[in-house]
């Protein structure tokens, strides 16, 4: 990765629950100090407790984190987590609570996630829940957490029959992102967070999309000051969203969602970490932009730039011998999906590159037709 070219930051417009993602490189042993900063301006002067949640293979990482809390004052715990996807589960939120418990936290005990998106999933919902919620702070250590999952209050965790069902909205304190973090990361979980950048232009920016088209192979390289634009952008964009429509009553949040019905399903039923949620939802963009083809709301030549940028970054398009799973429990998994009401399934569906339609009554024929079709 390139030197650090200076630290940014996107501020997240949400009244009282307002933050800001700083993003930089070598951004981590900082991390300490703003977290006590954030604390007491939100709430005075505080106990400076503060739970750090980490998965085993970022501990490294996290204990730098944690050595600034200490500098900045703070008793620390430490709650390491098993990797994967499987962590997003009862028992783990368990383990986490009774951890707090010891350690005695309370309202202005802070928790502070350092880890990808199931870190801060996981952690994340166990601050919403533990005393009715406590504070907690986002350090993400992944691209797909550094582009999504550590913004904008979405946390929970996985029922084995439905992805994310379990949850509830707590926005975090503030967001610190060490670019320099990603350098570790292995390159099939750097991929899976590329598919939520896609994911950005598809729905939100035809000119980012474009953006990505021409810089995929120094993205590939991990080039760091495309990084940055990257995540920068990425970050903006959901911000946007998040800023008027925090609680996805309206419909807009739900555009984040893009091909996420499709995916959401295919993780469960694969197994929860046989495929990555980036690599679900690469494979579920096409899915869907198939699907907006197929009901005459999109033209081919779109969803064939998305197919070409994924391939570019070398992610999946479609469960061709990634997982055989039969089109019925698809269908079926898919009448979980938070978005679904009265039973009928909605879909994100594009129109064009930047830009989707929340989708209700689409005939389910269309839907098989493509789970077929898209099965070869
Ligand atoms: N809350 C949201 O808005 C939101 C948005 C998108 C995705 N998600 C959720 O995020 C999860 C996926 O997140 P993810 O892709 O970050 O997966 P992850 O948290 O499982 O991390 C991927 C792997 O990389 C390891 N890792 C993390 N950082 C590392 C580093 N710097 N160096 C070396 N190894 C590192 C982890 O231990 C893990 O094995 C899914 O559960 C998904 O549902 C949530
Ligand atoms: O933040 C959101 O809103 C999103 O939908 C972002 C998604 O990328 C993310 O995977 C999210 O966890 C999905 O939310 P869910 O409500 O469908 O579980
Ligand atoms: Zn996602």
């Amino acid at each position: 990765m390139s030197a650090d070219a200076g630290t940014g930051s996107v501020s997240v417009d949400l009244a009282e629950r307002s933050y800001e993602i700083l993003i930089g490189g070598g951004l981590l042993p900082e991390a300490g100090r703003l977290v006590g900063d954030w604390l007491s301006k939100r709430y005075g002067a505080s106990g400076k407790l503060a739970a750090v949640v980490t998965d085993r293979n970022v501990a490294a990482h996290a204990s730098r984190v944690t050595a600034g809390l200490h500098d900045a004052g703070f008793q620390t715990e430490t709650v390491i987590l098993e990797p994967g996807e499987k962590s997003k589960s009862l028992p783990v939120i368990a383990s986490i609570y009774d951890r707090l418990v010891d350690m005695k936290a309370d309202r202005k005990t802070v928790l502070v996630a350092v880890g990808g998106g199931v870190v801060g999933d996981a952690a994340g919902f166990a601050a919403a829940s533990y005393a009715r919620g406590i504070p907690f702070v986002q350090v993400p250590t992944t691209l797909l957490a550094d582009v999504d999952s550590s913004v904008g209050g979405k946390v929970g965790i996985n029922h084995p029959l439905a992805k994310n069902l379990i949850g509830a909205f707590h926005q975090p304190l503030g967001v610190v992102i060490d670019t320099e973090v990603l350098s570790t990361l292995p390159d099939r979980d750097y991929r899976a967070g590329m598919a939520e950048v896609v994911k950005y232009g598809v729905i939100q920016d035809a000119e980012f999309f474009g953006w990505l088209e021409e810089n995929a192979d120094i993205l590939n390289e991990r080039n760091g000051d495309a990084l940055r634009h990257a995540i920068t952008r990425s970050c903006r964009l959901k911000a946007d969203v998040v800023e008027k429509d925090e609680y996805e009553r309206t419909g807009l949040r739900a555009i984040l969602n893009y091909g996420h019905t499709f995916a959401h399903a295919f993780e469960a039923l694969a197994g929860y970490g046989e495929l990555l949620h980036g690599e679900a939802v690469a494979i579920g963009m096409i899915y869907a932009s198939r699907l907006a083809e197929r009901l005459g709301r999109i033209g081919a030549e779109d969803t064939r730039r998305q197919l070409d940028l994924l391939d570019a970054l070398h992610l999946p398009t479609s469960l061709v011998g990634r997982a055989t799973l039969d089109v019925d429990d698809i269908l079926e998994r898919m009448k979980l999906d938070k978005k679904a009401s009265a039973g009928k399934l909605r879909f994100v569906l594009p129109t064009r590159l930047g830009h989707v339609e929340l989708v209700d009554h689409v005939p389910t024929d269309d839907v098989r037709a493509v789970l077929d079709e898209m099965a070869g």
